[in-house]
């Protein structure tokens, strides 16, 4: 079944044509990535999936966005539940200064769960699930901001999976961080797709290739090519494909 579909999608900044006539199907519980050069319009994109992009004046959008069949700009949308069932994750950590355990509680706070067992558990749940658990169990009271890069950045991704998105966005999510933790990334990030749609943003072909089952490919606001991700990063069919993946341009 099909999580995410955009139909006809044109994006403008003002009078600057960010993204032309985007057309995409996306899956239930896959990994897909969008790659491309700097400025093609691949975060212009995510954004508009949880509608982030609502918050910058002067902006316009043409076309359908479909989550669950449903149309995500249509007016009796509420933006609040959209932004719980459509997670995000940004390229820097952006642990809250609260401590480790109220950081993942925090979503479920502020959608109105106070039975506390509930909130213990689904806390540890995420922190299992982000595999911070054994590296916090004993500190859930310290602050987020003791924690390393790589790990505030997995506690980003448990605050996130604590509200149970369907989707998860994340918007080069490793590339603030050290090999290791963006080892770790990548090991969760393939994980995830157990419970979420996951779709990413990465300038790291390399990590495209490990993380998604698909890959999409923009150049200068249109989406080039879009498949299966070993066919991406093999046998493209396009020639702008096989010269960027080639390391020809951008
Ligand atoms: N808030 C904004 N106002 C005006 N133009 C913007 C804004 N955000 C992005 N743009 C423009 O839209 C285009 C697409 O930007 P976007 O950030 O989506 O690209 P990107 O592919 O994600 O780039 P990068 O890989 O460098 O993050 C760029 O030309 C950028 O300058």
């Amino acid at each position: 079944m099909n999580k995410i579909e955009a139909k006809n999608v044109d994006f403008y900044y003002g009078d600057f044509h960010a993204l032309k006539n985007i057309n995409i199907t996306i899956p239930n519980n896959e990994v897909v990535a969008f790659i491309g050069p700097s400025g093609c319009g691949k975060s212009t994109f995510l954004r508009l999936f949880n509608r982030m992009n609502d918050l910058i004046p002067g902006t316009r959008l043409t076309g359908e966005i479909c989550i669950d069949g449903r149309n995500i700009y249509e007016p009796s949308i509420n933006v609040d539940i959209l932004r719980k069932n459509v997670g995000m994750v940004f390229q820097r950590p952006n642990p809250f200064p609260k401590s480790i355990f109220e950081n993942v509680a925090y979503g479920l706070r502020v959608n109105g769960i106070k039975d506390k067992e509930f909130i213990t558990e689904r806390v540890e749940t995420a922190l299992k699930g982000a595999a911070l658990w054994n590296e916090v169990k004993d500190k859930l009271k310290a602050s987020a901001y003791d924690l390393s890069g790589g790990q505030q950045q997995r506690l980003c991704i448990a605050r996130a999976m604590a509200v149970e998105p369907s989707v998860l966005l994340m918007d080069e999510p490793a590339s603030a961080l050290d090999p290791i933790s963006t080892a770790k990334i990548e090991e969760l990030i393939c994980e995830l797709s157990s419970q979420t749609t996951v779709v990413i943003v990465t300038h790291s072909m390399q990590q495209a290739a490990r993380v998604s089952n698909k890959t999409a490919f923009f150049y200068m606001g249109e989406m080039v090519e879009y498949g299966e991700t070993k066919k991406i990063f093999t046998s493209p069919d396009k020639e702008a494909t096989q010269n960027y993946i080639t390391g020809r341009f951008g």
